[in-house]
């Protein structure tokens, strides 16, 4: 599968069909030297994958690990994490293969898993490596194959013939390891003849090696970023490769799983509150489309792995009323090809503006970067965890702008030109505010269409329904007002609710709603030296705004990177708005408490302990149950790569 992740808007967006192996142009392209120098052609994949296939073909799987084994597992993680060691040999949670109806095979949980349990770390047959933002190309894999096949282990040509090809092979029917439960052939992916035509066969092998990268690569811009600002030594790299057992596990709009690479390790967990015994174990392919309408979702899935997705989200989707699915499409419309682009326009106005926002420009992006302020919030997220509530905080961390490219959100493209003309421009003063005003009226309006839609949603349900609280905190935070909104921690995954399905349609808009509220707080520091009421407004808005982006992101994609770096974009937000210093902070200067003496430190305010509370639920769901100063130095580094986020 190419479940492309943030490399889908970027990388896909290129490609004329929507299939990996597309020109020769790319072809070429991908062959440049240092992805050949860099590929990892791995070889610690071992016999377990020859051990899956049998276990497959009864439908059981024997890799099965028990509560003595888990901690063996997640102490391999962790030196996975903290010093990029991969774990000795494969980690399989207990899983086994089985057969899906409509789906051909897919992954069955064995047993209940609770969130950030591990559901397996695994090292890849192949993987290309190639510097951050620059992915190698898939159709490398494609020349990896045909030019090794036949050097290649027995138990890797095992793994890959046991992959999915889109439709059952002749090489299938005589292969003792494949399953007998074979796919029952969904319709191939509509550019499928340039995949599967007979020049990606191997009369060798047997083997259609087009159809195995196209169903069965996964890229990604990047690695887990956190993981990697730990593990220290060579930045994060992009990759692309083919991981066996993680390429059986199919999708869902809303997963019960989260997944991402470490070096070449591709680790997959739990994320629901509980994956009940007997479930199907699922990811998302599609990345940041993931937050996209059902029509535009079906279309990716349709082109790009020739299914309909009948998910739980789909289907809830389906079922909204018709009006509403069509103004869920507008607003997905508005929101990306109107409003964004006016954003990004905005933000280059804003290059000059900025000239004069240094002071909304610090507090917004902040100018102060710490170690030990990382630290603080650390703390904060420690305590919250474990329960220990007095932990110290301080200032915000500095929030730095990404690097732009074509998949950054508009959000992300203001920011990083604001930050940019803050520091380097000298151009004349600003006019953010009058140019923010004339975006206003298509925001408001687009934003009181979901207020209202969401609202009679909500009366709906609550006449038929129990209360979801998360339900009301990201409905009431859509309207850009909600300074309150309420932030109860979300206790789980319940069944998908009409209104966060609903949400997560418009999440692009709840992003601009965020940005926009920022970009009012700043140019009311701007004109007014600190924003006084009505810069205090719109960062009450933007926090407002945000936590609902959290909230719709902990229904859809718990344990994302997404919704990681928007905790700790929140949690810096609070630090900074309160000030809080925590009695023990160095760089906040805040209100909260003094150094030195034996007193306790004072509790940190409600927003901060709020804000610190999501992005521990957020890493416990990535991570896995880590405690005391590993949580620490994952916290610490979960902020420092957030600000390469904003
Ligand atoms: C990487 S394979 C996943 C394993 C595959 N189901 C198998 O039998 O080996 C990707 C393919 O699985 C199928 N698939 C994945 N998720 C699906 C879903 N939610 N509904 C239907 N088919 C799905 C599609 O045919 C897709 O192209």
């Amino acid at each position: 599968m190419q479940c492309l992740g943030r490399a889908v808007v970027k990388y896909w967006a290129l490609l004329p069909s929507q299939i990996a192996l597309a020109t020769p142009e790319i072809l070429r392209s991908g062959r440049s030297s240092y992805w050949a120098l860099s590929a990892v052609i791995t070889t610690s994949s071992t016999a377990a994958c020859g051990a899956f296939s049998t276990s497959a073909a009864n439908s059981t799987s024997s890799q099965t690990s028990d509560a003595s084994t888990s901690s063996q597992d997640e102490s391999a993680c962790a030196a996975l994490y903290f010093t990029g060691t991969a774990p000795a040999t494969d980690i399989l949670g207990p899983f086994s293969l089985q057969s899906i109806p409509g789906k051909g095979r897919g992954l069955v949980a064995q047993r209940e898993l609770r969130p950030g349990e591990l559901v397996m770390a695994v090292q890849p047959i192949a993987v290309l490596h190639g510097p951050q933002d620059s992915m190698p190309s898939p159709d490398s894999l494609l020349d990896w194959l045909e030019a090794t096949w036949q050097s290649m282990p027995p138990h890797h040509r095992a793994a890959l013939r046991q992959m999915f090809v889109g439709r059952p092979t002749a090489s299938t029917a005589s292969d003792s390891q494949r399953p007998t439960d074979q796919p029952t052939a969904s319709s191939p992916p509509a550019s499928s003849a340039a995949v599967g035509g007979s020049s990606g066969g191997d009369s060798t092998s047997g083997l259609d090696f087009r159809a195995v990268v196209s169903y069965n690569a996964y890229g990604d811009e990047y690695e887990d970023l956190p993981a990697a600002d730990l593990r220290g030594g060579p930045p994060p790299q992009s990759h692309v490769g083919l991981w066996p057992y993680f390429s059986n596990i199919n999708h869902a709009c809303a997963p019960n799983c989260v997944h991402y690479v470490v070096g070449s390790t591709m680790v997959v967990r739990a994320v629901q509150q509980v994956v009940h015994e007997g479930s199907e174990l699922l990811i998302s392919y599609l990345g940041r489309d993931d937050l996209a309408p059902r029509q535009v979702r079906q279309a990716v899935l349709q082109s790009r792995y020739g299914f309909r997705c009948g998910c739980a989200r789909c289907r809830t989707e389906e079922d909204l009323p018709e009006e509403l699915q069509s103004l869920l499409q507008q607003l997905y419309d508005r929101s990306r090809h109107e409003l964004a682009p006016r954003f990004e326009r905005l933000a280059s106005a804003a290059s000059a503006a900025a000239e004069g926002l240094d002071g909304g420009a610090g507090a917004l992006y902040g100018e102060n970067d710490e170690d030990d302020e990382d630290d603080e919030a650390a703390a904060a997220v420690d305590g919250s965890i474990t329960g220990g509530g007095g932990a110290a905080a301080a200032a915000a961390t500095e929030v730095a702008v990404k690097v732009t490219t074509p998949g950054l959100t508009a959000a992300e493209l203001a920011k990083r030109a604001l930050r940019k003309a803050s520091s380097s421009s000298s151009s004349p003063p600003p006019t953010l505010g009058s140019q923010l005003a004339s975006l206003e009226p298509r925001l408001e309006e687009c934003a009181r269409q979901l207020h209202l839609a969401v609202q009679e949603l909500q009366e709906e349900d609550e006449a038929t329904e129990d209360d979801d609280p998360r339900v009301g905190a990201a409905s009431t935070a859509t309207t850009a007002s909600a300074t309150s909104a309420a932030t109860a921690p979300s206790s789980g995954r319940q069944p998908l609710t009409r209104v966060q399905v609903a949400q997560a349609a418009a999440y692009q808009l709840l992003e601009l709603l965020h940005l926009h509220a920022e970009l009012t707080a700043a140019a009311a520091a701007a004109s007014g030296g600190g924003g006084g009421a009505i810069g205090g407004r719109a960062r009450a808005a933007a926090a407002g705004a945000l936590q609902a982006c959290w909230h719709v992101l902990d229904a859809i994609s718990r344990g994302s990177e997404l919704q990681v770096f928007q905790a700790c974009k929140l949690l810096n937000d609070a630090l900074q708005d309160s000030g809080y210093s925590g009695g023990s902070g160095s760089g906040g200067g805040g209100k909260g408490g003094g150094k030195g003496g034996a007193a306790p430190p004072p509790p940190p305010p409600e927003a901060v302990r709020e804000a610190a509370s999501l992005l521990g639920q957020s890493l416990l769901a990535r991570y896995g149950p880590l405690r005391g100063p590993q949580l620490s130095r994952m916290t610490q580094a979960a902020i420092r790569t957030s600000r390469g986020f904003f």
